[in-house]
């Protein structure tokens, strides 16, 4: 059951205006939209290994510079469906268009013989998964106030494309190396519009990946067909793992893998919010934030998708408004003391 919440404002969303195309392709750095592979060469140092980022499903990334000194991330595509091949700027150019605070949007891009290339904006801060399980988790400088600023900024970024850019985008890879942070530690959700681009099997493989285990909506096994109601899941995924610094499976000492939702649910139910928080924190949070956030993903984690909520009602909780919308959670069968874990 969908909760109704009243207004939605999106104080933080603005509109691009005019079409990327129409961008001067002879502007300076900021107002490019076609780059030409030479200067994204130069930009690499010609791809160069130590430019490299790292590596996803459709691409490798790398660190450039631009002749203005601007920092930029090239995704280097690997495969791309016959359409995206066709016909590359025009399926681009749908992507360029999304524009919104908390979103990754493409900056420009290359399509010169084989290679295809989309340019992004570099992110100083890496992407949440670095800060949570990655290189940068020793640091400790995911504090609760950023947590809680990613929590609200990427359920307002995911809530744009679903409900505001044309046409509605599902971003079906919704995880923590997806979401990027800012040299504010702003969260950006990248590689929306990336699944459109693959070619129909490697979209499908990646459902199996490793990378996305975890984060999908258990009805994606039985039907292929990701919905908006997909993202809330995996986005629920996600919020736990904020929360609680955990994977999104376990492995356990017995080599079980628990999935996130199955560990938090009875602690959840029991009430025992403080043991699902992250001990990197030091019990350093605010409580009530944290119980918002822990029912919230739940609920988004539920099994049954018509009982999610939508991200624009996700984005209204976790802000802290529609109070009796989170009493409502608060209160449901599932977070009742007989309701077992199996019904989740
Ligand atoms: N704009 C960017 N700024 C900084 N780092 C980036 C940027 N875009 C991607 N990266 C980093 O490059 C690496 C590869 O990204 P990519 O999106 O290709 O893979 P992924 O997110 O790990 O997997 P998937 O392909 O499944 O989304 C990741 O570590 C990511 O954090």
């Amino acid at each position: 059951m969908h909760l109704r919440l009243c207004q939605m404002k999106f104080c933080s969303f603005f509109f691009c205006c005019g079409r990327p195309s129409d961008w001067s392709e002879k502007g300076s750095g900021s107002s490019r939209w076609v780059f030409s592979l030479r200067e994204l060469l130069s930009a690499t140092n010609n791809f160069n290994y130590d430019n490299k980022l790292g590596e996803g499903e459709s691409g490798s990334v790398y660190w450039g510079q631009l002749w203005d000194g601007s920092q930029i991330a090239v995704k280097r595509l690997r495969m791309l469906s016959e359409k995206a091949e066709q016909d590359f700027a025009a399926e681009v150019e749908t992507m360029g268009r999304v524009r919104h605070n908390n979103l990754l949007s493409l900056r420009g891009y290359c399509s010169e013989g084989p290679e295809h290339l989309l340019v992004y904006d570099y992110m100083p801060n890496f992407s949440l998964y670095s800060y949570l399980h990655g290189p940068h988790s020793a640091d400790r400088l995911l504090h609760w106030g950023r947590r809680m600023s990613v929590a609200i900024g990427s359920a307002e970024g995911i809530a744009y494309l679903h409900h505001h850019a044309t046409p509605r985008i599902i971003h079906k890879k919704i995880k923590a190396s997806n979401v990027l942070l800012d040299s504010e530690f702003r969260a950006r959700v990248a590689d929306f519009g990336l699944a459109d681009l693959a070619p129909e099997s490697a979209a499908q493989v990646a459902t199996t990946v490793k990378g996305t285990q975890g984060y999908l909506a258990p009805e994606l096994a039985i039907s292929a067909k990701a919905t908006e109601s997909c993202d809330v899941y995996s986005f629920g995924v996600l919020l736990l793992e904020l929360v609680s610094g955990k994977r999104s499976i376990e492995k356990s000492s017995t080599n079980q893998r628990l999935a996130i939702a199955d560990w938090a649910f009875p602690l959840a139910r029991e009430k025992r919010f403080d043991e699902i928080a992250d001990p990197k924190l030091d019990g350093s949070y605010v409580k009530e934030e944290l119980k918002r956030l822990v029912l919230v993903g739940l609920f988004c984690a539920q099994s049954q998708p018509q009982r999610r909520p939508t991200m624009l009602e996700v984005a209204e909780l976790l802000k802290g408004g529609a109070k009796e919308n989170l009493l409502f959670i608060q209160n449901d069968e599932m977070f009742r003391i007989q309701t077992t874990a199996s019904s989740l």
